[in-house]
């Protein structure tokens, strides 16, 4: 077999969906491999529910995992890319997919992925997806990067399978061990800070005055615009993601969709020990209001994505005060 599942108490139908799903992975890293020899998967190719624009890519994956998946155990099917849930009649699992995450960096040869969150199927096709994340059986990733991983939870830790270059065969390497809590890297999009809110702004600011302010030590910041590859940094060495709702049109609710990204990141993080909010309020056990739903999302080591909590408990005085009139966090 290509991969191997044994001894994780998966049911046969969860097996078989994930062995489809690792199967369509391992020909998409040889696809990606390919970008430019055979074609550019980085053209424009339409528009997705979200708005957002697509690449070739994003079409090309989404298709590859719907036909793969289309005559298993999953009934409903939802994608970044649909607009709708697909209903493949029967089965008794619904899957929720981000087929390419980090579109923009398809072009620049820096690491994407796949997200991927598993429920058992309910009633309706609406209703398998518009539930707490809690509720999923199965929460993970594939990255596309220098390797080609799978980083999954069933609900019982996290594990983690490398590819063999060139194949389509998973081995299983070292359990992710657990988040990292003292930690001092943090990641967000730091071209929108005129437009967070500002507890936000107040969070940074504090880690950007470095040993010299109320932290009292210095930070480091990272942003790769792949939702798959900041999550793989930050199981591998801790810290702390954030992407806010701002006061950009449209960004209310930040721009990760709760369903196929938050929710699945969020049931990862929190197996390893660490939190996933949307800045003040757990994710999973939150509950999305439509399948292409936004959600401002802040993951990472658990000490971090407490403090920014606390940052919005803070009376607004406080946090426009200059920072070393702070008092909360001095330390
Ligand atoms: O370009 P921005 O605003 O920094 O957003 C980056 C975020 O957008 C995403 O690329 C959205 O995912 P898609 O590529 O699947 O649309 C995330 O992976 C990433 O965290
Ligand atoms: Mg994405
Ligand atoms: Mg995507």
């Amino acid at each position: 077999m290509s991969v191997n599942f044994d001894g994780l108490g998966l049911s046969a139908d969860l097996a078989d969906t994930m062995t489809r799903l690792t199967g369509v992975g391992a020909r998409l890293a040889r696809i990606i491999a390919r970008n430019g020899l055979d074609g550019n998967l980085a053209e424009a190719a339409g528009t997705n529910a979200g708005g957002d624009g697509q690449k070739a890519l994003d079409l090309i994956a989404d298709d590859m995992f719907m036909d793969a998946l289309r005559d298993g155990a999953v009934c409903h099917y939802a994608s970044e890319e649909q607009d709708e849930v697909v209903d493949f009649g029967a089965g008794t699992l619904a899957l929720a997919i981000d087929p390419l995450d980090g579109s923009s960096n398809i072009d620049v040869n820096v690491s994407i992925g796949t997200i991927f969150s598993i429920f058992p199927a309910a009633e309706t096709p609406e209703a398998s997806f518009l539930r707490p994340g809690t509720e999923q059986i199965a929460g993970g990733y594939i990255i596309f990067g220098p390797q080609t991983a799978l980083v999954v939870t069933f609900g019982n830790g996290v594990q983690q399978w490398v590819l063999e270059p060139g194949t389509e065969i998973w081995t299983r390497v070292a359990d992710p061990k657990p988040l990292p809590t003292e930690t001092s890297e943090y990641a967000i999009n730091a071209s929108n800070y005129r437009h967070w809110p500002q507890p936000i702004r107040a969070f940074v600011d504090d880690m950007v005055a470095g040993a010299e302010g109320p932290r009292g030590r210095n930070f480091n910041m990272r942003w790769i615009a792949s939702l798959v590859a900041e999550t793989h940094r930050i199981i591998t060495r801790g810290g702390v993601f954030l992407y806010p709702g701002d006061d950009r049109e449209g960004y209310e609710r930040g721009r990760l969709r709760h369903v196929y990204e938050c929710a699945p990141i969020a049931m990862l993080v929190t197996q390893l020990g660490g939190g996933a909010t949307d800045g003040a309020d757990p994710i999973l056990t939150a509950l999305p209001d439509r399948l292409h739903a936004r959600t401002p999302f802040v993951f990472g080591s658990a000490s971090k994505v407490a403090r920014v909590a606390a940052y919005h408990d803070l009376p607004q005085d406080e946090t426009n005060a200059l920072f070393n009139k702070r008092g909360l966090f001095r330390s």
